[in-house]
């Protein structure tokens, strides 16, 4: 059992025996001594070696055997097979042995992307430390530095590595000066590992047990537990993962959830090792799973407190926030039948997806449809991408928008999610939220991204060197100028070399006004936009030109306007035309005359009667999509 296997040998890694003795009892050790604990996560830009690194805690602690490791742990999407329960293989309990003692560390997985911030810091509460990763041949990253001022600001004790050692491109040194300048230690503190090979690793484990601190908690008050995270499972319901703060939760008692007060029956409780294991209960600071037979994880809300029914605690655990969606955008089907289709998949959706909102609408161009709101541009791809693949539908978005405060003359305020809804009348302050940008760059490119910034209205906020060659540039930017084609501007200026992050930063008042698209002297809803006024003559002129090559020419002339309010301030005109289909149709049988007129008729079906002027579906689908409109979003 002690023996490193051959897998251990060929990946470089000297497993430690020390871990190994509390692995088979391990769903029999609750309520572990608090000072035998230590929680931590690993923070790290995307690509950075995360999993790889969490994967080679699992092998070298022992709690995943050498030959199980490729097949089990590193191919990710195999981990949900048929179990009886969803496994996060980062949220997951390991021993290890330092000088003799036995030590449970929990490692808990964060989120990597800034549109679940949220997400993140609730994680980040449930640890004492940080293992800040970094890539030895790419250096600090501006996820990097979101997540570590994320981690900083909760008072967590950071460990700063240098990942990827093994690479010929790693250049330890230099990024190991850069990390010791920006969190003020010294460079010979940067441990350096690679997750690859597995050298470091045990080392790090040492320092994890040395340097993070024991969580602090009273056993004896009333239980309260934080979810830091909750996931949708088939079979199961709702698992919910959570970190005991004060007193412990045993199985059957019943517990409440207190942002909302509502009750549940504990039907399991367990540790994740690396496979969940029902226990006896969680004790202070301990980190376990708990199953309530709730169906929806909007009733088990990361970042609530749990405590018990009776007898519970009666002040939560600090800073629960709903969930609140920030960019919307309409969805429709293609194929208006589908529509039953897609209220099933949203429905199914949420199950799984707590900051997910939707409420239907109509559209004069689109039909029927959601209008769908999303924590950021990443969100609503990726759920956009699970209702197609899933659920098989073929969906048209709207481009998406912000959520806009309208202050009236009149004193009253309208909250606008969707351009459609844009108040009529004298508007006394528009309120747009706005979001701090960091920017990570050669310095090479800095006049460039500043360029870009300052033609997204951006304003900036500082900059800083983080080596002779590397920049840290920041912005404050409104939010809807990032959402639209921002990140894919950087990359190219910075030919892929520059790395972003922002958060929200509050709201500013701004000029903006609502530009409509007019067909025929008839508003179509799905073009109206939300923007700057010295955007507006931008959007007017790049849509109406586009929708004048989408719309085929009609009997009579089409004007394609735009405008805002009653002013027109683009035009375009499609000029008449009469497609004579029997045209080439001399003489000869009626009936043939007759069959291409009803040809002519059913493709018209597929039209959409805009006041008298038919438009097809794909114009639309086309102006909308990413090729014909610069505005489309892009993830990062
Ligand atoms: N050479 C080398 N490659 C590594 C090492 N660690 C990770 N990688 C590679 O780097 C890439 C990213 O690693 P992941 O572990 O998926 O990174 P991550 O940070 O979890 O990425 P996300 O989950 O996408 O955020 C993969 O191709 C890994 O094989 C290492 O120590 N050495």
């Amino acid at each position: 059992m002690a023996v490193a296997g051959p897998g251990h040998e060929k990946l470089g890694v000297t497993r430690s025996t020390r871990g190994v003795s509390s692995i088979p009892r391990l769903s029999d050790t609750t309520f572990t001594d608090p000072a035998k604990i230590r929680n931590f996560c690993i923070i790290a830009h995307i690509d950075h070696g995360k999993s790889t690194l969490a994967d080679r805690m699992l092998q070298v602690t022992g709690v995943v055997e050498g030959r199980d490791m490729r097949a089990q742990y590193l191919d990710r999407m195999d981990i949900e097979r048929e179990r009886g329960i969803t496994i996060k293989a980062q949220n997951v309990r390991l021993p290890w042995n330092v000088a003799g003692t036995d030590y449970v560390m929990h490692l808990i997985d964060t989120p990597g992307h800034v549109d679940f911030t949220y997400e993140v810091s609730r994680a980040l509460e449930a640890c004492e430390g940080a293992v800040l990763l970094v890539d030895a041949a790419q250096g600090i990253e501006a996820q990097t530095l979101a997540n570590l001022y994320l981690a900083l600001d909760k008072d967590l004790t950071i460990i700063p590595v240098l990942n990827k050692i093994d690479l010929p491109a790693a250049d330890p040194d230099r990024y190991a000066a850069e990390i010791a300048h920006i969190i003020g230690c010294d460079a010979d503190d940067v441990l350096r590992v690679s997750g690859k090979t597995g050298v470091g690793v045990t080392e790090l484990l040492d320092e994890v047990v040395r340097l993070i601190p024991p969580p602090v908690g009273e056993s004896d008050a009333p239980a309260r537990a934080m979810i830091f995270d909750s996931v949708y499972d088939t079979y199961r319901g709702v698992v919910t993962y959570v970190r005991v703060v004060d007193g412990k939760i045993v199985p059957r008692e019943k517990i409440k959830m207190m942002s909302t007060g509502t009750t549940h029956e504990l039907l399991e409780v367990g540790i994740v090792s690396p496979d969940p294991k029902p226990s006896k209960g969680l004790g202070v600071g301990e980190v376990g799973y708990l199953i309530t037979g709730v169906k929806d994880v909007r009733q088990s809300k990361v970042g609530d407190t749990i405590t018990l029914a009776k007898n519970g605690a009666t002040e939560p655990l600090t800073g629960y926030r709903e969930p609140r969606p920030m960019v919307y955008s309409g969805l429709y089907p293609v194929d208006g039948s589908d529509y039953p289709v897609l209220r099933e998949a949203l429905d199914k959706l949420q199950l799984n997806d707590a900051a997910l909102a939707y409420e239907p609408e109509t559209s004069v161009a689109l039909g029927f449809g959601f209008r769908c709101g999303f924590l950021g541009l990443l969100h609503m791809e990726i759920s956009r991408e699970r209702l197609e693949r899933e659920f098989g539908l073929n969906l048209i978005s709207t481009a998406p928008n912000v959520v806009y405060r309208v202050e009236m003359e009149d004193g009253t305020e309208h909250v606008v999610t969707n351009p459609s809804d844009w108040p009529e009348g004298k508007a006394r302050n528009i309120y747009e939220p706005i979001v701090k940008t960091t920017v990570i760059a050669p310095s090479e490119f800095v006049g460039s991204i500043m360029e870009l910034c300052q033609s997204r209205r951006g304003e900036l906020g500082g900059m800083d060197y983080l080596s002779e060659t590397r920049v840290e540039l920041r912005y404050t930017l409104p939010m809807a100028e990032i959402i639209f084609d921002f990140f894919d501007s950087l990359k190219s200026r910075t030919r892929g070399y520059a790395s972003l992050d922002y958060e929200e930063a509050g709201e500013q008042i701004s000029s903006l006004v609502k530009v409509d698209i007019l067909l025929q002297g008839e508003a179509v809803d799905a073009f109206s936009a939300i923007v700057h006024k010295d955007g507006a003559a931008g959007y007017a002129n790049k849509m109406t030109t586009k929708l004048k090559e989408l719309i085929p020419r009609q009997q009579f002339e089409v004007p394609i306007q735009a405008a805002i309010g009653s002013k027109i301030i683009a035009r375009e005109n499609i000029r008449a035309i009469r497609k004579d289909v029997l045209a080439k149709c001399y003489g000869g049988d009626i009936s043939r005359k007759r069959k291409l007129l009803e040809k002519q008729k059913e493709g018209k079906k597929r039209m959409k009667t805009i006041g008298r002027v038919e438009v097809p579906q794909e114009a639309f689908v086309a102006a909308l999509s990413s090729d014909a409109a610069s505005d489309k979003p892009k993830g990062k």
